[in-house]
């Protein structure tokens, strides 16, 4: 399975910086497809603030990378269209260049209070637009501490997945919410334990145990290489060091040959 690494920009980028940022991605991006094969690098997707993926989707084209850098947006309502201020449906991510978007990130749950029904039906929603929900689970530090990190994540995914989710079209993400800019990440051992009974979870609830399960939470240049190898990581979610290209590009490269 061919690895993703996912660049979660939150609300950081401002133009003119944002562009020069994202050129000097396409061009590492653009280096290394010229080198290898398609298929020997990881996807890699970038997922900046909304008012950037019209820019960013003209860049790409323009850059002619066929396909290499990928787009997504980091929320999206569940309604198509609608008397909803502020909001935007993932039709109009869709419109906008995106493939993917993020749905039930923990900020988004903490400063939204978005709660599991929400996030199904943003799931529901992206699907409904033709794009690939990122759908993010995580355990708190006191849900850690008290044992209850599996039975947390299990009920995160089991309600947000639904008839239709297949490891084609969707995507989940893995980020306890206490690694998530903190610096600290759980040990390996943990992750793959994680992982392993999130991928459970997604086997019994909708029969697709090849679904892409990604890590989340502090992966920097000097962690990624051991966070991507545990057994069940697909690829990683990355944010504060999504936000510099030679950061970002070192993570990408770290991440295992398909396999
Ligand atoms: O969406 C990305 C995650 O929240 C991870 O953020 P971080 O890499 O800054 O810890």
């Amino acid at each position: 399975m061919r690895p993703l690494i996912a660049g979660n920009w939150k609300m950081n980028g401002r133009l003119p910086a944002a562009m020069k940022e994202f050129d000097r991605l396409l061009r590492e991006a653009g280096r290394a497809a010229a080198k290898a094969k398609d298929a020997a690098l990881p996807e890699i997707l970038v997922c900046p603030p909304a008012v950037l993926l019209a820019p960013f989707r003209d860049a790409i084209a323009a850059a002619d990378l066929g396909g290499v850098v990928a787009l997504g947006g980091q929320d999206c309502h569940a309604a198509e269209a609608g008397a909803h201020t502020g909001d935007i449906a993932a039709e109009m991510l869709r419109d906008a260049g995106a493939t993917h978007v993020i749905v039930g990130h923990s900020e988004r749950r903490a400063d939204h209070g978005e709660k599991n029904a929400t996030v199904a039906a943003k799931l529901a929603a992206a699907h409904r637009a033709g794009l690939v929900p990122i759908l993010c689970v995580g355990e708190t530090l006191s849900q850690r501490d008290a044992g209850h990190a599996p039975t947390a994540v299990a009920r995160q995914v089991r309600a947000a997945l639904g008839a239709g989710c297949t490891a084609a079209n969707t995507v989940i993400a893995y980020e306890p919410v206490w690694a998530i800019g903190t610096g600290r990440t759980p040990t390996p051992e943990d992750v793959a334990a994680m992982h392993l009974a999130i991928r459970r979870t997604v086997e019994k609830a909708v029969g697709a145990p090849r679904m892409r399960i990604l890590y989340g939470g502090s992966v920097k240049p000097d962690n990624a290489a051991t966070l991507l190898a545990v057994a069940g990581v697909n690829g990683a979610l990355v944010g504060g060091a999504s936000l510099l290209a030679k950061d970002f590009w070192g993570i990408a490269k770290a991440s295992p040959k398909p396999r």
